[in-house]
């Protein structure tokens, strides 16, 4: 199943195609949702267990009434904290009120901040805190008494649940309006919501399932964006088939144009991760001055030893020779250690506007692109991925790393319109965008935050469009094997210190592990989907 991710109008338009057009009311997906969130909870907790329930006006707070008639029903002793006043309810919500004091549910209203002392003892002594305050509909920062009551719940010992979203958390954009509650799992209805798996809004879901509430997975699948969460199931299909009869052309020659003095490494690296990822045959075009140091240092690699400048980085006379080499390619890297000296950024201008096959443009590279402006990149006779850091993006912007992480997820798509290439925004939830598509990397970890990790990575999405994978999904997958690499080294060899060498070296056991990967094992958050890791049941 693909994991398309939505926005809060996105599910608005979903919700209201199956109440209109499919005939399932509004009242059934509530029914749905709660009763689907009471079952989590009576998975994991025995009846009898103290369950509090924050109630905000709109349809989460509905969601909340009948995951406590649904838990007061099964033996639990549950009190539904109303953070609004009963007027404030309608709809859906407002009948689910009236079902939850019918059936004899314990309702507090909670309408000023003499009661909240009251409150923060009822939080204080649950097991089982569950935040149906505000879901998709949040619309301004939370303040005044709901934000001392989610203050409240986040420091209670209980158990955490959120519904459908934390309150707090745009799901959008996954930042935090004003507080925001901190989930130990968070039910989400039907469908992953962007703002879920974008930082912060991922730290505070911990682990997420998705509720089944009715809405066909044909109709989730018709209306979605192509906005991915990546996971095997999406990415397996394009993971390069290495034909029995196939020879080292049948799979691709990558030029890596990288490595000056000081920074041959970037180099090798980047020609390490490509080899690593399949690629045929990698040849390294370097100044002739480094040839004799990336030749001891790479034994599988071929080297081009070309003109340079007087810092020994490529001159603009390698063009030539770099053209001419170019018709035995299928692929290249552009920026690795490369330099910035005036004649090798001439060349590099050329080589990312000219350059005949797709071409993977990173670190010193960026700093051309941001030069001439990225509108030139339009011009371009074959695909460009673009994998910049925050702080290249910042260049290519004007802008502080900060303000990039502040917008990731704006500017990077804003660049892919611009320039047309597929855009690489590295850092936790690396970001691959398109003009039209997005796709989000849960795997990786902070251990791969070192010099050379994005030197491998370009080197393997290289290799990967050398194997002929589509640019969007040649960097998809170069960024997920990558990360899961990380992954492994982080349990193997402990959460950091392992080497970009390591990295490279460890992509053909994860690429093995990655093909047999059945379930989903994401980490989002704290937690993994699909998967229980929670405190246990009382017995
Ligand atoms: N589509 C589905 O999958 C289903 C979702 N359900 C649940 O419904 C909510 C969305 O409901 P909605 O009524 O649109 O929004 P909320 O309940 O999140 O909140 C709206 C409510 O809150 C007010 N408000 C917004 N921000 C603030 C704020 N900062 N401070 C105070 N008040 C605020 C706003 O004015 C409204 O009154 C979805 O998440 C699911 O949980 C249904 O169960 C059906 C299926
Ligand atoms: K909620």
């Amino acid at each position: 199943m693909k994991m398309y991710l939505f926005t809060a109008q996105e599910m608005q338009s979903l919700d209201r195609a199956t109440i209109e057009d499919l005939g399932i009311p509004g009242l059934i997906l509530m029914e749905n949702a709660g009763r689907g969130v009471a079952e989590l909870v009576c998975r994991r907790f025995s009846s009898g267990a103290r369950v509090a329930i924050l109630v905000g006006p709109g349809n989460n707070g509905g969601d909340g009434l009948v995951i406590a008639r649904h838990l007061k029903a099964r033996g639990f002793e549950v009190t539904a904290y109303l953070l609004a006043p009963e007027e404030k309810f309608r709809g859906d919500a407002a009948v689910n009120l009236r079902a939850a004091r019918a059936h004899g549910v314990a309702l507090v209203a909670i309408l000023k901040d003499s009661l909240l002392p009251l409150l923060e003892a009822g939080l204080g002594q649950a097991e089982v805190i569950v935040d149906a305050l505000f879901g998709t509909g949040l619309r301004r920062p939370i303040q005044g008494r709901l934000a001392q009551a989610l203050e409240m719940a986040n420091r209670s010992p209980a158990y955490r649940i959120a519904v459908d979203m934390p309150s707090g958390i745009c799901a959008d954009t996954g930042k935090v309006l004003g507080v925001a509650f901190r989930a130990h799992l968070t039910a989400t209805m039907a469908a992953p919501k962007l703002g879920q798996v974008l930082f912060p809004g991922a730290e505070y879901v911990g682990q997420l399932k998705i509720i089944d509430i009715s809405m066909p997975q044909d109709l989730i699948s018709r209306q979605a964006k192509p906005r991915y969460l990546l996971d095997p199931d999406l990415l397996r299909p394009w993971l390069p088939r290495r034909p029995p009869e196939g020879h080292k052309g049948t799979f691709g020659h990558v030029l890596v144009v990288a490595g000056s003095p000081g920074k041959t490494g970037a180099a090798a690296l980047a020609a390490m991760g490509a080899l690593r990822a399949g690629a045929g045959l990698v040849t390294v075009a370097a100044g002739k001055g480094v040839n004799s140091i990336l030749e001891t240092k790479l034994t599988e690699a071929m080297t081009l030893p070309l003109p340079e400048t007087s810092e020994g980085s490529l001159a603009p006379e390698a063009i030539e020779p770099i053209f001419s080499f170019s018709k035995r390619l299928r692929a290249g890297v552009i920026g690795p250690g490369m330099g910035l000296h005036p004649g090798t950024k001439d060349l590099a201008r050329k080589i990312i506007l000219e350059f005949p096959h797709p071409l993977v443009v990173d670190a010193d590279a960026l700093t051309v692109v941001a030069e001439m402006g990225p509108q030139m990149l339009g011009q371009s006779p074959a695909p460009r991925v673009l994998t910049p850091h925050p702080g290249e993006m910042g260049r290519i912007f004007g802008l502080s790393a900060r303000e990039i992480q502040a917008g990731r997820l704006k500017y990077a798509q804003s660049l892919a319109q611009v320039t047309g290439a597929v855009v690489v925004l590295k850092g936790a939830r690396t970001l691959i965008a398109e003009a039209e598509a997005l796709a989000i990397n849960p795997t990786g970890g902070p251990g791969m935050a070192t010099g050379g990790s994005g030197d491998v990575l370009s080197g393997i999405i290289a290799a990967l469009l050398a194997q002929g994978l589509p640019a969007f999904w040649a960097a998809s997958l170069g960024v997920y094997i990558h990360g899961l690499a990380g992954e492994a080294l982080a349990e193997e060899r402990g959460p950091f210190g392992f080497l970009p060498t390591e990295l490279a070296d460890r992509l053909p056991k994860t690429i093995r592990e990655f093909i047999s990967l059945q379930e989903l094992s994401l980490k989002l958050g704290d937690g993994l989907l699909g998967e229980d890791n929670c405190r246990q049941p009382k017995p």
